[in-house]
């Protein structure tokens, strides 16, 4: 790792949220406003996950992706409208979500599960547009403990997302609650994506990941070490590789928070790199992914103190709109 990187995305340990008092907390806050600021990434440590349900969720969700390709496809919502279950290997391309263009699809397996923990009796998750966003999880049951794994998994970034959240409020000198009614039904998306060994070269232009940003608020990745890696676009136009430091979480912020912040913080591009080809068959790389997604019917606006003088930059927006607008033409791959 070269220095001018290490100082690009910085480590913040936020054990300080949990345990101190104003002054600790403002100053992590402080910490991430930087990051923010710079590269629109950083990696958190102290983050009180515990290790074994990380350990589980890679577990089980290996073993899903060991299955015969039946036994995967078998786990296919049936239609790409339902951003749910298994998509096989050339089924998404993340450059599509930013570029008109065509691009080779991503050399990555993915499953997605949503929100299943919630109040379906609610008259709020019983509109139709509610009713696509909280269909239903698809789960392997041929994968003993996968669903309960999974469920507990994204139970424990919810918490986390809020802590960063919270922590994120305070950085834009805003109240620490200042986010809460647009998060507190919100429509976030877990996903494992799986990066098989590469035994033959990538098609041309073809990455583990192409190049977008993500689509959200914030992004939480617990992701392997391995070759062929995850990369950011740096203010200077150069990819550089996101350091990895065990037991840390990537986070980066997302299209929406580049927007309520009126491009003060950055909603930063990056792309999953192929290995090197001398490494290639050996480089199978599993990433744990959390998307912090706002309540589907929030509406995104420059938050007032972000305006300055020129005033917003953005419309306004809903989270579902802007949602489904990037993911539908990630999935338009024709193969
Ligand atoms: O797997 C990774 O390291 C990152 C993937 C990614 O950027 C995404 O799915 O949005
Ligand atoms: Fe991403």
């Amino acid at each position: 790792m070269n220095d001018k990187l290490k100082s690009a995305v910085p480590v913040i340990d936020i054990s300080g949220y949990f345990t101190g008092g104003t002054e600790q907390k403002l100053e992590i806050a402080r910490q991430i406003d930087e990051a923010a600021r710079a590269v629109g990434f950083f990696v958190v440590s102290g983050h009180g996950v515990d290790t074994g349900l990380i350990e589980d969720t890679h577990r089980v969700s290996k073993a899903f992706y060991d299955l015969p390709q039946e036994g995967k496809n078998a786990c296919y919502s049936g239609s790409q409208a339902l951003y749910r279950g298994y998509f096989a290997l050339g089924g998404l391309a993340a450059s599509q979500s930013i570029e008109e263009r065509k691009s080779a699809p991503d050399y990555r397996e993915m499953y997605v599960a949503a929100k299943q923990r919630f109040d379906r009796s609610d008259p709020y998750y019983q509109t139709e547009a509610a009713s696509r966003i909280f269909a239903p999880n698809i789960w392997p049951q041929v994968i003993p403990g996968f669903e309960d794994t999974w469920v507990r998994y994204y139970a424990a970034m919810e918490q986390l997302a809020s802590t960063l959240i919270h922590l994120c409020a305070l950085a834009l000198k805003l109240p620490e609650d200042w986010f809460d009614t647009k998060f507190a039904r919100h429509m976030s998306t877990m996903a494992v994506t799986n990066y098989p060994d590469q035994l033959e070269p990538p098609l041309p232009g073809q990455l583990r990941c192409g190049a977008h940003t993500d689509y959200g608020a914030l992004t939480l990745l617990m992701a392997e070490d391995k070759p062929g890696g995850l990369e950011v676009l740096t203010k200077d136009g150069e990819w550089a590789p996101v350091p990895m430091v065990p037991n840390t979480f990537i986070v980066n912020l997302g299209d929406l928070m580049q927007r309520w912040t009126n491009d003060a913080w950055l909603s930063s591009m990056h792309r999953v790199a192929n290995p090197p080809s001398d490494k290639a068959e050996n480089s199978r790389r599993q990433s744990l992914i959390y998307f912090l997604h706002p309540n589907h019917d929030a509406v995104i606006e420059c938050i007032p103190s972000c305006a300055g003088d020129e005033g917003a930059r953005y419309e306004p927006i809903t989270t579902q709109r802007h949602l489904f607008a990037k993911i539908s033409r990630m999935q338009d791959v024709k193969n």
